[in-house]
């Protein structure tokens, strides 16, 4: 990467404060550009989601793998509740969706409350293990809640074996004018369900799976007790990378912390951060990290830097970290404030070979919390901090009522915020399709046919406050 004007400028730069110049490319195609990372993760998509509690959970662990990316559970998380999420992914189908399945005696109001968890709004119902019926919120408008869902259902229809080419489901639901496919084994019991856009999805992203065939997914440990155990457990869980993450990642307690994890001489990558100079990124490595976590401050949930004064603005943070850990030949993430796709791209242009998003992602079907609704009517999900009241409250319920006051006052976080989902976009997929569109564009405007390639020949810009709003677009008139 190199800024437009020749050397570096002489202060800090957020994703915001830069743009990249579109150049010569002999990249014929956006879809000729391959988004897989190179830092051993795995990752056919350079998309991470953060460890937080209110985003990071079963579902969206299995719904970003299977087109490629990677979530990480939270360190909050009790190792037990983790193994058996890790088992749950990783036992999932590489093409069909886990739908929420209903037995036939089972009420309109459950699948009312249940529908929801799923971007394809409806539910399976299942009788012995097969498939008897579909119930989408239609088929339980002006229905008597208490009703079963036996009354209200639909027969499956399209049925299809699993085995089925995502292609032919495609054709397949168009024929049929149908919105979901239900398929099965060869037993007839239920494997999964496909939309039409999710069966297009499978013929264009790649799944992150392991050496077995089965959904990657990672996992994150604090600094303190007894880390390396807690690590090994992991491990023995089978998670495909293990991050080690704290607030000040710069600190003895993190490299010892760090150095215990490497002791185990674990398989899969360990990440560790947060770090935002090139003397914490190489601090990090030589204690055992193969990546390094970037991102003090930037994060949508956090108040570090109106606290403390401390951070560094994004963009600066991750391309001075890149290169540091690039000399080691080791690799950074870039973790937090990602509000626009560009911000993605801009990371990526930056040197990150994987971006973290947690916010954005909160106002999703896939991320744990309930669906709420406002005065207005819109949807949204609660998300919090991890360094807020509320989770240290919770991670900290079984210390002293005088030790959880004392860690009570370190409060770097929001705890309640509410998360819009855009009613365009709902499901984490729709974003992915987002954020994906962006940086395969922008790498045909840089030329690159890689991350590797986007990284090497980006020229970026330091653009004013106006720059920036130019770029944005306009819902009404100006005048
Ligand atoms: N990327 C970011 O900008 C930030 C991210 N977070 C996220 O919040 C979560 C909780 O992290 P964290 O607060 O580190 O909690 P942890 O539970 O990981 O504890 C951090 C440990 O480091 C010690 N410590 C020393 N200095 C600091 C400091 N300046 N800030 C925080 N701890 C310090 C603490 O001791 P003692 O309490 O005795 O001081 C404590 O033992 C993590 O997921 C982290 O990534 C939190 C803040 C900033
Ligand atoms: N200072 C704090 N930082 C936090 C907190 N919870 C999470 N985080 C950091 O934010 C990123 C995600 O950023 P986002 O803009 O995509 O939401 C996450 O990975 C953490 O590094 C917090 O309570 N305080
Ligand atoms: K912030």
């Amino acid at each position: 990467m190199q800024f437009l004007d020749g050397p570096s400028p002489t202060h800090d730069l957020t994703y915001d404060d830069v743009f990249m110049v579109p150049r010569h490319s002999a990249v014929a195609s956006r879809y000729d550009v391959d988004l897989a990372t190179n830092d051993g993760t795995g990752a056919t998509l350079p998309l991470v989601v953060a460890n937080m509690t209110a985003i990071a959970g079963k579902r969206m662990a299995e719904t970003i793998a299977r087109r490629g990316g990677l979530t990480v559970i939270p360190q909050d998380i009790p190792v037990p509740v983790v193994a058996e999420v890790v088992r749950f992914v990783k036992s999932r189908d590489l093409v069909f969706d886990t739908p929420i399945a209903l037995t036939p005696h089972q009420t309109v109001a459950e699948a009312l409350a249940l529908i929801p968890k799923r971007a394809h709004r409806a539910a399976v119902v299942v009788d012995g293990g097969k498939p008897v019926g579909v119930v989408s919120e239609a088929d339980c408008a002006e229905v008597d809640r208490f009703a079963q869902v036996r009354d209200v259902m639909q027969p499956p229809a399209v049925l299809v074996p699993s085995t089925t080419d995502p292609r032919a489901v495609f054709d397949a639901l168009d024929d049929a004018h149908a919105a979901l496919a239900v398929a099965v084994d060869r037993d007839g019991d239920l494997v999964g369900v496909l939309t039409r856009t999710g069966a297009l999805r499978a013929t264009l992203y790649a799944p992150a799976v392991d050496p077995t065939g089965g959904l990657r997914i990672a996992a994150a440990v604090g600094v303190n007790g007894d880390v390396a155990q807690k690590a090994k457990e992991l491990l023995e869980a089978g998670v495909d990378c293990l991050v080690v993450d704290t607030a000040h990642g710069h600190q003895d307690r993190m490299l010892e912390a760090l150095r215990a994890v490497r002791a185990l001489d674990p398989q899969v990558p360990v990440v560790a951060g947060n770090v935002v100079s090139a003397d914490g990124t190489r601090a990090l490595i030589e204690a055992g990290a193969s990546i390094v976590k970037v991102g003090v401050g930037p994060g949508a949930m956090c108040t570090t830097r109106m606290m403390t004064g401390v951070g560094r603005p994004q963009f600066s943070a991750v391309l001075e970290c890149a290169a540091a850990a690039a000399e080691l030949g080791k690799h950074v993430w870039a973790d937090g404030g990602v509000r626009h796709p560009r911000d993605v791209a801009l990371a990526l242009a930056a040197g990150a070979s994987s971006v973290m998003i947690g916010s954005w992602f909160a106002g999703t079907h896939e991320s744990p919390g309930d669906l709420m609704r406002d005065s207005d009517g819109r949807s949204y999900k609660v998300s919090f901090g991890m360094a807020s009241a509320r989770a240290v409250a919770n991670r900290t319920s079984t210390e002293s009522a005088y030790d959880r006051a004392r860690k009570g006052l370190y409060e770097e976080g929001i705890s309640s915020s509410r998360m819009y989902l855009d009613p365009a976009r709902p499901g984490v997929e729709d974003l992915i399709d987002q954020i994906c569109s962006g940086v395969r564009s922008a790498c045909t405007y840089a030329g690159a046919a890689s991350l590797a390639e986007l990284h090497e020949r980006a020229v970026i810009g330091v653009q004013s406050t106006a720059g920036f709003t130019e770029g944005r677009p306009l819902s009404t008139s100006w005048t």
